[in-house]
This record gives C-alpha cells, sequence and structure tokens, in this order.
C-alpha cells in the first residue's frame, strides 16, 4: 500500500498505523514513539501566492493530514475560530527590523505566546472528533509556562474533556501561572510539581502509557508531541513565506523542538526554506546534541526564557527518526537508551544528516541580557528573552543573501519584571495580559513522584 499523508506511524515502529483523529485523540504512540503522518503532503505550488489569508493557507497545509477522518468542513471551523481570536489581520505579521533581518509575530492571539496557534486549532479538532465518536477525553499537558496557558484557555469549559496541567513549581512567570491558575473552569486542574520541565514532561508520557488510567477513557496530550499541536505550527512559516515573497533562513527558540520541526516539515512539504537554525539558552541538550554528537541529559537550569528551560527535547525524537530516513529501529535504540542512561552517541551517518536539516546554537543569560538592550536601543522594539535569544543568534549568522526571520514566540509582557529589570522601562501589557483577572489562583502542589501523582490523576480524571 502507497504510504499517505493522513496516516500515522510510530518512530519506534512498534504500533498499528492510525487515522489523524486517533493520532490527534492518543497524543502519542502506544510503544512510546511520536506519531508522524506515513508520508509528507505536498503543498499546492501557489501556497505562498500574495494575499492568500491565513486561513486558506492553513486548510491548504491541514486538510491532507486528516483526510475523511474529521467531519466535512471541520478544519475550516477550525481555522475560523482560531483567526477570530486573533488581533492582526494577517495573524501573525511579519516585521523587518533592518534590512534582511525580519521577526514573525506569534504572540498576537488569547495568551499572548505562539502556543495560541496550534492549541485553538486542536481544541476544535478535538471537539469535533469526540463529537462524531461520542467519546470522553483526558489531557495531559506538561508545560513550562507557554503551553499550559495556551491549553487552559483553549480548553476551559469544553463539555467533553478534561485537561490536567503540569508545570514546574516556581519555574514559569508569575503572569504565566495566574494565565492557568485564574481560569475558574471545572474541567481544568493546575498541578505544580517540584520539580523541573523535564519532569513533567516524563511524567506525562508515563501517565499516558499507565493502562489504569487508560482502562477509564481516552488519554492524550496537547504539548508538541501530539501531531495535531505540531502541525499546527506549519502554516505560519507559510505565511511569513508569503509575506517576505521569497525563501527565508528562520531562527526558531527552541525548547521542545515542536515549533522548529515544524518548520522542517514545511520545508519538508515542499516550502522553500533558505536555513533553519534552532536557539536554545543555556539549557543546551540540543545544540550539544548537533554540534558534538552526543545527546546527553542534565539538569535544566532556570533562565529568563523559561519556556525553553528543557534538557530533552521530545521532538528531536522526530527529528533523529526522519534524519535517519525513517529507521524506526535505530530511533527505538537510541531513545530507549537516552531513558535508560541519560546519554547516547549518535552514529556518524546520522549526525551529518540531522545537521542538514537544522543547525542549533547556545545564547548564555548575559547575551540574552543584552540582546534585548540592542533590540530596545536599535530597533526601539522591546522583546521577550525567547525572542531575543533568537535575534541574537540571527544577528551573528552569516545571511547569505537569504532573509532571516527570526520568530518573536511571546509578548514582553509575559516577562514583564525580568525585562523591566533589564531595561529599567516595563513593558505596556498586551491587551489579553491588562484584562488578566483578578480571580484566586487553584493549583495542587504535587511532588515529583509517580505513584501519588497517579492518585491524583485518577480522582480528577475520572
Ligand atoms: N515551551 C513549552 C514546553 C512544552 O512545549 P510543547 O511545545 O511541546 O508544548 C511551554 O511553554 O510549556
Amino acid at each position: 500500500m502507497t504510504a499517505s499523508a493522513d496516516r500515522y506511524v510510530s518512530t519506534r515502529g512498534h504500533a498499528a498505523d492510525e487515522n489523524f483523529a486517533d493520532a490527534l485523540l492518543r497524543g502519542i504512540a502506544p510503544d512510546g514513539g511520536l506519531y508522524m503522518p506515513a508520508a509528507w503532503a505536498t503543498m499546492p505550488a501557489d501556497i505562498t501566492q500574495k494575499g492568500r489569508t491565513y486561513a486558506e493557507i492553513g486548510r491548504d497545509v491541514l486538510t491532507p493530514y486528516i483526510g475523511s477522518a474529521l467531519p466535512a468542513g471541520a478544519v475550516e471551523r477550525a481555522l475560523k475560530r482560531l483567526v477570530e481570536g486573533f488581533d492582526h489581520p494577517l495573524v501573525t505579521p511579519l516585521v523587518e527590523l533592518e534590512a534582511g533581518l525580519f521577526v514573525l509575530e506569534l504572540f498576537r492571539g488569547p495568551t499572548a505566546a505562539f502556543k495560541d496557534l496550534a492549541m485553538q486549532l486542536v481544541a476544535a479538532l478535538s471537539d469535533e472528533a469526540l463529537a462524531a465518536s461520542g467519546e470522553t477525553l483526558t489531557l495531559l499537558t506538561a508545560t513550562s509556562g507557554d503551553t499550559g496557558a495556551a491549553a487552559v484557555r483553549a480548553f476551559a469549559g469544553a463539555k467533553r474533556i478534561k485537561l490536567i496541567v503540569l508545570h514546574p513549581l516556581d519555574r514559569v512567570s508569575p503572569i504565566q501561572r495566574k494565565q492557568m491558575t485564574t481560569v475558574q473552569a471545572d474541567n481544568v486542574l493546575n498541578l505544580a510539581v517540584r520539580g523541573d520541565f523535564d519532569d513533567c514532561q516524563r511524567l506525562v508520557k508515563m501517565l499516558l502509557g499507565d493502562e489504569s488510567l487508560r482502562e477509564k477513557g481516552r488519554l492524550s496530550s496537547v504539548n508538541s508531541i501530539n501531531w495535531g499541536r505540531l502541525a499546527g505550527q506549519i502554516p505560519y512559516y507559510v505565511s511569513a513565506t508569503a509575506q517576505l515573497g521569497q525563501a527565508a533562513h528562520f531562527v526558531v527558540p527552541t525548547g521542545n523542538f515542536g515549533d522548529a520541526f515544524a518548520g522542517i516539515a514545511a520545508k519538508k512539504m515542499g516550502l522553500p526554506v533558505a536555513g533553519m537554525t534552532a536557539a536554545v539558552n543555556q539549557n543546551d541538550a540540543l545544540a550539544r546534541a548537533i554540534n558534538e554528537g552526543v545527546y546527553d541529559r542534565r539538569t535544566a537550569i532556570e533562565s529568563a526564557s523559561v519556556s525553553m528551560d528543557v534538557q530533552a527535547p521530545s521532538n528531536f525524537e522526530r527529528l533523529v527518526f526522519e534524519a535517519s530516513g525513517r529507521d524506526a529501529d535505530l530511533t527505538r535504540q537510541l531513545f530507549e537508551d537516552f531513558a535508560k542512561n541519560g546519554t547516547v552517541t549518535l552514529p556518524d551517518s546520522l549526525l551529518a544528516s540531522l545537521r542538514k536539516e537544522t543547525s542549533a546554537v547556545s545564547v548564555d543569560e548575559a547575551t540574552t541580557a543584552e540582546e534585548i538592550r540592542h533590540a530596545y536601543k536599535a530597533w526601539g522594539r522591546i522583546v521577550c528573552p525567547h525572542t531575543a535569544v533568537a535575534l541574537h543568534a540571527a544577528r551573528k549568522m552569516d545571511r547569505n543573501g537569504a532573509p532571516v526571520v527570526a520568530l518573536s514566540t511571546a509578548h514582553p509582557s509575559k516577562f514583564g519584571g525580568y525585562v523591566e529589570s533589564v531595561l529599567g522601562v516595563a513593558p505596556e501589557p498586551a491587551p489579553v495580559i491588562a484584562a488578566l483577572g483578578d480571580q484566586p489562583e487553584r493549583l495542587t502542589v504535587v511532588e515529583n513522584d509517580y505513584a501519588s501523582l497517579l492518585e491524583t490523576v485518577s480522582g480528577f480524571s475520572a
């Protein structure tokens, strides 16, 4: 049978293939791998034609991945909901800072971070899938701040869905925490884990594989381990290219590597892309893997760009799968060894292929602060620390004639305290931040311990 874009295979090769609705509602494959489309869809040749709307681009990107798995018109309805929640007609406008250097503003949605772009879609598509099957779903999400906020906003009050969000206690910004914890919806449970983001993500993956929970009903995740989340991030690479009218080199501030992998996916689908650079903060496991050939987990260190405090980026597995020519045995071996030992050496041929897909750089804390000052002085622009990491990498790279686009992933007012400490000026709050209610916060502190977490989660998801 010919591989098709609307069937999903596991990166670890030991799970049955699924359609879009099942991949979406499972989140992760039963063998512990991540779902990938069995084949890349090809973008229509005119997709980057000037004047195409975000909704049109999104429809053309996403429809082939969904096939007939959802009711007719589901994608269009989801895109309508998405676009209505953004405060700019282009949804993700491109802004030129100086000749050849741009930022792509991804923060104009309901929680002022790029996660809204995919999360709003996933919420609408999950509703459609569940309404069609009559099922209910418990969603588990690990967050270093932005994913959780976007998920709470997108799923609060959803009739068939319960949402459980795990964030690392005291390691998200105060605004990010409030965005999650002040929402008074009974279908949302916020858990603050005594650990770091990698602990939260590991615990979520364990819960997703837990038979005792699975017996109670469908379980999934809205992290970018879910193909639906990742696919929803492809359209803005296309929109940026359409706005520019030519291929760009994208510099992506990177945590779990979902956003960067969405750019790689766009390229696989035929989007002209001049290059990809993943820019990480001092939590540099990804940069060390690509530059030195050893994928080695270290304890995450707290950074100004908190959302990128990730030392075991989940989507590195998708990159390895793709760069190895979809070698599921090799991928399984490497990631099982990594889970067990915390370190793996990448074979030379794999490393060479990985480097063809993306380069990676690490930006330290002092440089991040310096870049925030530079952006203010040079362009009068206040940027968030994540954007600053990308901008620094973008300014230092050889531009090779192609325009460079740094993804601006969050509004600076989500990190207002830090930005003010660097600039001496507080960023004007984004309207959605200014509108944050003064509601009491609802959160439960949990130990970094699977057994007690399972008890809490079982009680809520029942
Ligand atoms: N940066 C993230 C970490 C999780 O990333 P995801 O894209 O896999 O959801 C966050 O803000 O939570």
